[in-house]
């Protein structure tokens, strides 16, 4: 299998694949500073919830290793400062603050070290949030693809890929588990307007690995499913509420509420960093606003006149009812409710 690796960790530095590039120029990123790391989350030069979340921990451990305080108290107040920095980045998708909630606990807990194995212990945790992910999105891929029938044309939507992960991928994960299991997939992409994550980022995923695709534009996703085309649609998640709604990017909603008018089995992939069990329903999800340039232009094309007033929300809520089953690496959640996932919750504390 190719394999598509966009975070990359060595001898303090952070190297990153500049999503914004591809598929024409594959170039990398290297972050020195903590400040490099949030403004690469922040520009989306990596971006989907995982990646930022693993990002974002190489950036906390970044910024302990780059310190110029001489103890591990003060660093830990530091630390403190260097999160509230790169909390700021994204507000969306949970995987970031669970990640930086995670390394600040490390953190704490162990603040009586010597400085140097206190940043050595914080690196270790960074590697370790990495390498979870590429075993969880297997995970998920292993308990997803049973799901999948052979010959099924499955839709997805932005990008839930490797790239959007440490590795393999959720959405992408359970088609390339359906693949690597000797299904015969076939995936369409939208496009995903206005940051066109489909185009560029799954459809070029899909190619390297000659798993088939054909790239749609969002408005004729209602078309081929009136066409009888697609007999699955699965998404990744930015963040999902106690009560299984779901936040991914603009235009899920709409593939939701289609694909239940065309009765099409709708499913979300999402490691369990990605639910927010705090909030009880996708209300609460604070949704991003981006810059009015990614609706106005293509690249550097300009498409609308200049004055127009612009609405750029990245990501919408599905409504959990619209969702036939969330697949987690603790396996699949059909009909997903307050109810199952405060299960699931009780499951995650049992099991670890
Ligand atoms: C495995 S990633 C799932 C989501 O993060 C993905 O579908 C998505 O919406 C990404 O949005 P992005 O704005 O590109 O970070």
């Amino acid at each position: 299998m190719k394999k598509v690796r966009s975070i990359i960790y060595k001898d303090g530095k952070l190297k990153l694949l500049d999503q914004r590039k591809l598929p024409v120029v594959t170039e990398f990123i290297t972050c020195s500073t903590y400040e490099e790391v949030g403004e690469c989350i922040r520009e989306m030069v990596v971006r989907g919830a995982p990646a930022i979340g693993a990002t974002a921990a190489y950036g906390m451990a970044i910024g302990a290793m780059t310190s110029s305080v001489k103890d591990t108290l003060t660093l830990v107040k530091e630390l403190e400062h260097i999160a509230e920095y790169l909390c700021q980045t994204r507000p969306t998708a949970v995987n970031l603050f669970w990640a930086i909630d995670r390394m600040l606990n490390v953190a704490k807990a162990n603040e009586n070290l010597s400085l140097e194995e206190f940043k050595e212990r914080l690196l270790e945790e960074a590697h370790q949030i990495a390498n979870e992910d590429i075993e969880i999105n297997r995970r998920i891929g292993a308990h997803g693809e049973k799901l999948i029938d052979d010959g099924d044309t499955i839709l997805t939507h932005c990008n839930a890929g490797a790239l959007a992960t440490v590795d393999y991928g959720t959405a992408l994960g359970v088609i390339r588990a359906a693949h690597e299991a000797g299904k015969k997939v076939h995936v369409y992409a939208d496009e995903t307007r206005p940051y066109l994550q489909g185009a560029r980022l799954t459809a070029w995923e899909m190619v390297q690995e000659e798993i088939p695709v054909t790239l749609i534009t969002d408005n004729m996703a209602g078309y081929v499913m009136k066409l009888g085309r697609i007999q699955k649609i699965i998404v990744g998640a930015d963040r999902i509420a106690a009560n299984g709604d779901t936040a991914n990017k603009i235009g899920t909603y709409s593939l939701a509420v289609l694909a239940k008018e065309h009765g099409i089995p709708f499913y979300v992939a999402a490691p369990v960093s990605t639910f927010d069990f705090s909030i009880k329903t996708g209300d609460e999800i604070p949704i991003e606003e981006r810059s009015p340039r990614e609706v106005t232009h293509i690249g550097d094309i300009q498409i609308a006149p200049e004055g127009v007033k612009i609405f750029n929300p990245a990501f919408d809520v599905t409504p959990h009812e619209y969702i036939t089953a969330i697949i987690t690496e603790y396996g699949v959640i059909k009909n997903p409710d307050a109810e199952k996932i405060a299960a699931l919750q009780d499951q995650i504390q049992k099991e670890g």
